[in-house]
Parts: C-alpha cells; structure tokens; sequence
C-alpha cells in the first residue's frame, strides 16, 4: 500500500494492517487506513491486525474483519467461543460474542470508555460532571459470579473459574430457510452459522438448543429458561400471528419474590440480572426517600415496566402506600405486571404506548398533574431510548425524579441531553456489566428536576 494516494479506494476482500486506536460503540475498534476510519472486528485498542475489508461502500469509512493479530494486546485471550475465532473465515464466525477474545476486566474498561464518551459527546458532560457522577472513574460492575477471579481448586490449588459464561436465560437461535439448520446468524449478517455449543447460555438451555436439527419452514427459535420453572423453546413460523407456546405463564424468582411472566414476553436475559436491576433501583428510591425527594403517594410511573419488575423494586423501597401505575404496550405483558403486583394495592397497570400516555396526562386536571410534579417515574425503554418524543412529554409531566434505566449508552446520552435542556440534572450513574463477552451493557442514571 506505499505510495498510494490518500484515501485510496479499499474494496471487499482486501488485506490490510491496521493500528487500533480506540473503540467504537457497537464494540468494533477504530484504525485509519490513509486517512480514512476503519472499524475493526475481533480486535483491541493497542494492537495491530491484519484485518480483511468486510464492507467499504461509503467514502467516510470501511468495516474490517481481523484475520491475524501481529501484536497481541496482554488482554487477548482464546475466544470463549471456539467458532468465533480467528481460525475460521470472518463470514463463518458466530455474531453475539464480539467481546469473547478479552480478558473481562478490559471489556468492563472499553464499555465505561464507550459511555464516557457517548455522555461526553452526545449528553453535552464535561470532565467534572462526568467525575462527579461516577464518584471518581466511571466503572462497569460485574455481577455476581462473573468476577474474573482466582478460584481455590479442591486439591488446593488455583484455577481460573469461567466467569462470565452460562449467564443467559434467553437465547435466539435463527432457521436457515433452505436447509432448516438452527444457529445464531454470523456477525452483521444473515447467514446462519452452525454451532456445537451456546457458551453465553444456561446449562438448561444447552440441554434443549436444535444445534445438530434441521427444523424446515421455521424462521427462528426462542429458548427461555426460567429461574423456577422448566425450559422450553418457542418456534416462529412466517406469516403466524402468535407462537405456541408464547403465552404460557412461566415462573421467575428475585430474591425470594415470585414473578409469572409469558414465555414469549420479555424479561431481563442475564440470570442474575433481575435481582440485580431490583436492588439497583430499589437503593435508587431509598437513596432520593433519605433526602425526602421521594414521595410514595405521590403519582408514581413506572414506564415500559414489563411485567412489573421495577415497580416491585420502587414498591421493596417505598413500603405499602406506595402508588404507582405501570405503563407497558405489550397487553400480555400489562397482564403479568398486574399478577405480579396484585398485593400492592396502590398499584394501576395499564396497556399504551409511553408518548400517547404522556400526552394523555398532560392534558389532565390540574390535582393530578400537581400530583404527578410530586412524582418518580422509572423509565426503562427499549434499545433506541426514550426518544424527544416521551422526553418532551417527560418535560412537560415534570416529575420531580427520573430513574433512567437504559441498555443503550448512545440512546442514553441523547436523551440526557434532552432531559438537561428540559431543566433536568442527572446526579448519579452506575454501570452494570449484564452482557458479558458482548458489548452491551446497561446503566442507571438518576436525575432530579432542578
Ligand atoms: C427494556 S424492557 C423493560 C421491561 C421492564 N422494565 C423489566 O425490567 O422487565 C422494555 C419494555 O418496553 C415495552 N415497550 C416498547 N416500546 C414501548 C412503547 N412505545 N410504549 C410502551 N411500552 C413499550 C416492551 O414491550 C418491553 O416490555
């Protein structure tokens, strides 16, 4: 590559060395290649690939895959996925384990680098706020069991646990649609690729996944297991309106309290995440009780609450006078929260859409809104955020504390932005580390009306 202009053309299929600076949202690294981004597969910042161009339609950047590492980060590590590494084709890899060839500790380090940066970038954060909020550096907390640690071996002596493995109680498995075999699709495709194992899932999911089946005309395959009751699988077909099975009421405990949920509804995919979400938002509530922000008669919303997960943890905090209304637009879903919280009595559930909801209580008389002012909402919205749309209407509602949960850090500092400009503060984060070996991860982010 010597000697050619800058911003030379790559195409699909080309080999090139790559110095990797950074990392990107969506766990990819960054290099330059004569001037122009690459973001790179299946690499770590500090190191140098050789990396094949997977994608290069647009001039601004291209997309590489690594295929050798010249020099290794210390933090590499053989994938927790024998598929999935560099032995095999790009093409061929498994997607859903981008993070598997680093040690732990430094995924947990790229994910708080990728928050910071999106807060810094996108929310407006400057260095102090950000310190602030973190209380020091920001960290991702690991949940219990996925420490990467030393563990005492029976004979005495050490060995490394597999920490960070076995964690999902919900996996998507997709059908090849001419041979009918079963597998994950490969990474930003879909082409799906056969797989002896599923090393992020529960042992009970292990025990049912069709990996060696062909199940013809399926589209995809849904594998839940529950914390307290058996697995199953759920089968897609094209062109059907419910699945079997999707209905069935299955049994999940946190902490000692029992949830029913529907087998096809959504429910927090790590095995400890439930009980971790629970105690997070639950210590949020009794952290705003304690300096008398938190008012549990006031007209509490717990928004895109599910199955009534989070309204339980705000009602653990708040004791039995709480009132709060869940706000979900999944009517399976509205049904289970209002099972799960049938022993609150101050509790309403109700099937809408957040915005239509938000618009609907802004219009409303002038005791309730005086009571929603007094109000906590919890809000827990899917991957794309709350948006400026229910940020707007949050604006108007103006309650006076947000517990902000979100799963997708770009998403999450946009709506920050949004919310501070609509007179909101946010004054305390805490970073989980619910997908191991991936790059997601989810954070709290507490704010108070100013
Ligand atoms: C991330 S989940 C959170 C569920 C619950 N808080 C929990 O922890 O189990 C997001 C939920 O929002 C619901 N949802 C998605 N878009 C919505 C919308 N526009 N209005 C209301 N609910 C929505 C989904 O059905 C899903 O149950």
């Amino acid at each position: 590559m010597v000697g050619m202009p800058e911003n030379a053309a790559l195409s699909v299929g080309d080999l090139v060395e790559l110095d990797l600076t950074g990392i990107a949202h969506g766990g990819v690294g960054v290099a330059r290649h004569e001037g122009r981004v690459v973001f790179v597969a299946d690499a770590i910042p500090g190191e140098r690939v050789r990396a094949r161009i997977t994608e290069a339609r647009k001039k601004s950047f291209a997309r590489a895959a690594t295929v050798e590492v010249l020099d290794p980060s210390e933090d590499r590590r053989p994938h927790i996925w024998p598929e999935a590494g560099l032995e095999r084709d790009p093409a061929e890899r498994p997607g859903g384990a981008e993070f598997g060839h680093i040690a732990l500790p430094r995924q947990r380090a790229l994910k708080a680098e990728v928050l910071t940066d999106a807060l810094r970038r996108f929310g407006g954060l400057g260095t102090d706020a950000l310190r602030d909020l973190g209380g020091g550096v920001l960290q991702v907390e690991s949940l219990p069991g996925d420490a990467e640690a030393e563990a005492p071996g029976l004979d005495g002596t050490t060995h490394t646990s597999a920490p960070g493995l076995g964690y999902r109680t919900r996996v998507r498995l997709h059908v090849d649609p001419e041979t009918g075999e079963v597998g994950p699709y490969a990474a930003r495709s879909r082409r799906v690729i056969r797989t002896a194992s599923l090393p992020l899932a529960v042992e009970e999911i292990g025990w049912i996944a069709p990996l060696d089946e062909a199940i013809s005309e399926a589209e995809a395959v849904d594998l839940v297991s529950p914390s307290a009751d058996d697995p199953r699988m759920l089968v897609s077909y094209p062109g059907e309106r419910r699945r079997a099975g999707a209905d069935d009421p299955v049994r999940e405990s946190v902490g000692g309290r029992e949830f029913l949920v529907r087998a096809g509804g959504f429910w927090q995919v790590h095995r400890e995440a439930p009980v971790t979400l629970f105690e997070a938002v639950r210590d949020a509530i009794l952290e705003l009780a304690g300096s008398d922000r938190f008012d549990p008669g006031a007209a509490n919303l717990d928004l895109y609450g599910g199955a009534g997960l989070l309204a339980a943890a705000v009602a653990e905090a708040a004791g039995p006078g709480l009132r709060i209304t869940t706000v979900e637009s999944d009517p399976g879903a509205t049904d289970d929260a209002a099972e799960n919280l049938a022993d609150l009595v101050g509790a309403l559930t109700v099937t809408a859409r957040v915005d239509r909801h938000l618009a609907e209580l802004r219009a409303a008389a002038a005791p309730v809104r005086e009571r929603l002012r007094r109000g906590t909402v919890v809000l827990d919205p899917p991957r794309s955020g709350a948006g400026g749309e229910v940020c707007a209407g949050l604006g108007e509602v103006a309650p006076a504390n947000i517990v902000y949960v979100a799963c997708d850090p770009v998403a999450l500092a946009r709506d920050t932005a949004t919310l501070r400009e609509l007179g909101y503060t946010p004054v305390s984060l805490r970073a989980l580390d619910l997908f191991p070996h991936t790059h997601h991860f989810e954070t709290l982010a507490v704010f108070l009306r100013d």
